[in-house]
């Protein structure tokens, strides 16, 4: 089986007395996009923080390809690539003097090694212009670049698309995919949105209130699985709702006249016969895709996302 490359093992963080991340244990493995998907304040940029050793936890621990960052902070953090922060360009340089300024703080970087990390995020045609002239999206990629100087194998970025324009989006998820699968990158973005955690990441951890709340591949998040969502309009709906809580059926919400149902295609006939059995009267069966922020609404029990 393969090895994670980080663990996540109880980790805990108080602030003061107040309890800020509750026993977080998760593991990553090496070529996927994990996304870490949470509301505002859920504890994400916290999280991220203690992976990369900007913050001690409380309790707990993180392992980096085996090494606690607690005892072997060294020999852990060497695998790690991060941009946590906005990172700092100076803007009157080029990217590339930008890099090679960054390159003197690192042991080992080549030549060589500018060269194709300065390919591997698609800016070789304009390297040598100023940063001043750079659109956003190209500056996120020069600090890309900056967090790949050292080979890393594992790349975090907190928010890496925030204050980004549709183009600059889809142009750094391009990227991240890319590091991905060409260079076996354990990649660990945060977000608030779902709909870009969707087409970037593999996985995607749920945090709620410091707390994980589900880690799910995007494919079976989707729905993939044998049940769907079935929207019943019914009257009288609470002789309904009766009924199909005394069939064992799970109710995703009820709205008007429409319960929401998740269960198997094959049991929708056989829901049908019985409601109409009781004199329940059935206006309408629909199937309902089941959409990623379905799934994310159903897990974090309708918590609003920004
Ligand atoms: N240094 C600190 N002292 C006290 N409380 C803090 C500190 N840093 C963060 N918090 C609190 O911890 C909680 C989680 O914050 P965090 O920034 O990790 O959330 P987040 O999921 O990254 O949200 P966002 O998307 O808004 O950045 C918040 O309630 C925040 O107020």
């Amino acid at each position: 089986m393969t090895q994670p490359v980080i663990q996540l093992q109880k980790v805990k963080k108080k602030f003061g007395n107040k309890t800020i991340i509750k026993e977080l244990s998760f593991d990553i493995f090496p070529g996927e996009v994990f996304g870490f998907l949470g509301p505002n304040g859920a504890g994400k940029t916290t999280t991220i923080r203690m992976i990369v050793g900007l913050m001690n936890m409380t309790e707990g621990d993180i392992l980096i390809f085996g090494q606690s960052i607690k005892s072997h902070y060294k020999e852990a953090i060497k695998h790690v690539g991060a941009i946590v922060e906005n990172p700092e360009l100076y803007k009157h340089l080029s990217g590339y003097r930008n890099l090679i300024h960054y390159a003197r703080m690192v042991r080992g970087v080549t030549k060589k090694r500018i060269d194709e990390v300065v390919d591997l995020v698609g800016l070789t045609p304009r390297i040598h212009e100023k940063v001043k002239t750079y659109s956003l999206g190209m500056r996120q990629r020069l600090g890309l670049a900056q967090a790949l100087l050292h080979s890393p194998q594992i790349l975090i970025l907190d928010e890496p698309t925030n204050g980004l324009d549709p183009a600059g989006i889809r142009e750094i998820r391009q990227y991240i995919r890319r590091l991905a699968a060409e260079e076996g990158l354990a990649v660990i973005v945060s977000s608030h949105l779902l709909s870009e955690m969707e087409l970037m990441c593999d996985r995607i951890g749920i945090i709620q209130n410091g707390q994980l709340v589900g880690v799910h591949s995007v494919g079976e998040f989707v729905g993939e699985e044998a049940e769907i969502i079935v929207r019943l309009t019914l009257d009288p709906i609470d002789q309904a709702v009766q009924l199909v809580k005394r069939y064992d059926y799970k109710i995703i919400k009820k709205e008007g006249h429409d319960l929401f149902i998740r269960m198997e295609n094959e049991a929708i006939p056989i829901l049908a016969e019985r409601l109409i059995q009781q004199q329940i009267k059935l206006y309408g069966i629909h199937a309902e895709a089941k959409s990623l922020e379905d799934r994310f609404l159903e897990v974090t029990g309708g918590q609003d996302i920004v």
